[in-house]
């Protein structure tokens, strides 16, 4: 029977958008300021600093010495101009000889000023590199401990942006604030104390108005602080957009969407750059606002101590020297309000940093038993276990499901797709724990066995998709163990079936894969990746659709690498294409996350049940193939 043709007329379209047509970015675009942000976690802070307290608490001095100094400086210059002005009323007295001790006075301090600057500055960029360093390692470190759970949560992008431009901000903030947010509170603190031995008078006139300033300053500094957070969130969101597109490019580029990426991004960019607008507005506000304040005191210090001196209540040269005190004042608090935005940033970053530092894992990367390689038998069994992914609890995938794998066998999960066949895999590997019922190996509850071990040692796993390092074969293979010498790498690579190609690479095993392992085939990448696996020798193996990815004839070498392997251990197959696994001990068909059958081949084919359907299914589908192949003779 004739299969019903659509007709398309030359120049039709075909409509089929979606009503509301979505992106990969759906469920995040928006940026949720409601959401609670972490505060600043001040105690892992010091703990960080604490390695290089001496060096902190050396500039902190040298700052405030600075700073002091600073303080002298009108003074000494409101004594010169004092000495100056006598001079319009008596000139015969020699210059030079009074106005020397003053003069000397200011050369000292001037250079006295100059070291500490130099000294502090280079103090301080020391301890923060150090810091910035520690964080990052510590940040890193984290992140790799971290459940598969937060990696299903959280974009690589957003992870790579905390490693990258959170801590740069922090740390830039925080030098700031030393250098210059400590150096201007002292030097206005000081100032203040230095106006009021000259006039309390005026002192007092100036420091009433402050309060408010303050006031006005601290309510403008909570909303740009809030800004500053959803400006954060949005880059990173677009950091993670870039990330995810640039790394998968090959993807983008066969599905023509370098456009529509484009569009995407530019979209992201574009929100972050609203948002950073509206902070810089805040920002200048706030500075604007500020300095208005600032040059308002200063005209109003001017009024108030010409009409003090017109009462001859202070001298020229004090309303001189509390002029620059003054100015100093309001040179220190301009700096303070320009590093205001600054630390804005550096503590949402910082914040952002520690929250991800202090975050525990619910797995732990080590601790519990360790089963002997000698005493490891492999019988795994799974006991009613009902499991849900974390990031969809709603979802059962796997519900009251079974299965005891003896020691040895291999056994072979296949069945629908979305049926829960990768999940058990997923979970042997304790990369979630179940909500229900337990996962044994030799007896023992995984839960109980240390996570390193299980995964270093005992369970060996290949997927379909191999991710390999951009470093030389040797290496790659070598990271199932780090410790194996190069003869135990080829011993693994023979086995795999690699050993022949590896060897006609112009540089062997010191040929250096690119990123992700792309200037190997995909039948190579598989059987290096086997080699990984098998380095650690494993006594149990997964095989999740390990073969599926790869043409007829690669996967025919693949296998009968695989098959080698194989041999002697416990290994749970999982499988679409059913003709690899006609050699399983026992097939279980997997369906709505439970063992719907189970037999051999041949058994299970006469029941006519689900798995029989699968293979008629892919009887068809390989028929299709064929005819697909030669139709065009
Ligand atoms: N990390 C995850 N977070 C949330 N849900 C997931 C996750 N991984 C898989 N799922 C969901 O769990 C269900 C089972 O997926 P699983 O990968 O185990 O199926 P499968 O039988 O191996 O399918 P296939 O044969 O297509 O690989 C699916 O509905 C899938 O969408």
């Amino acid at each position: 029977m004739a299969a019903p043709m659509l007709e398309v007329m030359p120049g039709t379209k075909a409509h089929c958008k979606a009503k509301n047509q979505k992106s990969r970015l759906v469920g995040s675009r928006n940026v949720d300021t409601s959401i609670e942000q972490p505060g600043f976690d001040w105690k892992a802070f010091f703990k960080l600093l604490r390695p290089d307290l001496l060096y902190l608490i050396s500039a902190v001095v040298c700052a405030v010495a600075a700073a002091v100094v600073n303080i002298q400086i009108p003074l000494v210059l409101g004594e010169i101009v004092n000495i100056l002005s006598s001079f319009t009323r008596d000139a015969a007295r020699d210059f030079i000889q009074e106005v020397r001790q003053p003069a000397m006075k200011m050369i000292v301090y001037y250079a006295l000023q100059s070291v500490l600057t130099c000294t502090y500055l280079s103090l301080l960029a020391t301890v923060g590199e150090n810091v910035a360093a520690r964080m990052r390692t510590r940040l890193f470190d984290s992140l790799l401990r971290q459940d598969i759970e937060f990696f299903d949560k959280h974009k690589t992008g957003e992870l790579v942006d905390r490693l990258t431009s959170d801590i740069q901000d922090f740390k830039s903030s925080f030098k700031l604030c030393i250098s210059q947010g400590l150096k201007a509170s002292t030097q206005a603190v000081g100032c203040v104390g230095s106006m009021f031995v000259i006039s309390p008078k005026l002192t007092v006139a100036m420091v009433t108005i402050l309060p408010a300033i303050v006031g006005v300053g601290t309510v403008m500094g909570s909303g740009l602080r809030s800004l500053s957070r959803s400006a954060q969130e949005q880059l990173s969101k677009s950091t993670a957009l870039a990330d995810e597109a640039i790394g998968n490019v090959r993807t983008v580029r066969a599905f023509a969407m370098e456009d529509k990426e484009n569009e995407l991004y530019s979209r992201e960019v574009e929100m972050a750059r609203r948002i950073n607008i509206k902070l810089g507005l805040g920002i200048g506000s706030f500075q604007g606002l500020a300095n208005f304040a600032l040059n308002g005191i200063v005209l109003g210090t001017l009024f108030t101590g010409g009409w003090l001196m017109s009462k001859q209540e202070i001298t020229a040269g004090n309303l001189m020297s509390f002029l620059v005190a003054s100015q100093t004042i309001e040179r220190s608090l301009a700096q303070m309000s320009l590093l205001f935005g600054n630390v804005v940033r550096g503590m949402s970053a910082g914040a952002r940093v520690f929250e991800f530092i202090n975050s525990v894992p619910s797995i732990p990367l080590k601790g519990g038993k360790k089963i002997a390689f000698h005493s490891l038998m492999g019988n795994v069994e799974f006991e009613n276990v009902s499991f849900a992914y974390p990031t969809r609890s709603e979802q059962t995938v796997l519900n009251d499901f079974s299965l005891k794998i003896r020691s040895g066998a291999v056994v072979a999960l296949v069945g629908l797709s979305g049926g829960g066949k990768s999940t058990v895999a997923v979970l042997l590997e304790r990369f979630y724990d179940v909500q229900k019922g337990k996962i044994t190996i030799d007896g023992y509850d995984l839960k109980d066995l240390d996570p390193t071990w299980l995964r270093g040692n005992a369970v060996g796993y290949i997927n379909q998709e191999p991710v390999l390092f951009a470093t030389s074969v040797m290496e790659n293979i070598r990271y199932g163990m780090p410790e194996a010498s190069d003869i135990e790498v080829i011993e693994a690579a023979t086995l795999a079936n690699a050993h022949d190609f590896i060897s006609q690479f112009p540089e062997g095993y010191n040929t250096v894969l690119g990123e992700r392992g792309v200037t190997v085939s995909g039948g190579q990448k598989q059987r290096i990746a086997i080699a990984r696996a098998l380095i650690k020798n494993p006594s149990i193996l997964i095989l999740d659709e390990a073969t599926s990815a790869l043409d007829a004839e690669s996967e025919r070498i693949v296998q009968e690498a695989l098959d080698q392997v194989i041999k002697g251990r416990t290994t749970l197959v999982i499988a679409h294409r059913l003709s690899t696994i006609r050699d399983a001990d026992v097939i279980a068909v997997v369906s709505g996350g439970k063992i719907v059958e189970m037999g051999d081949h041949t058994s299970l084919k006469k029941k006519k049940g689900l798995y029989w359907e699968l293979i008629r299914q892919q009887e068809i589908e390989e028929e299709i193939n064929e005819f697909q192949k030669y139709s065009h003779f």
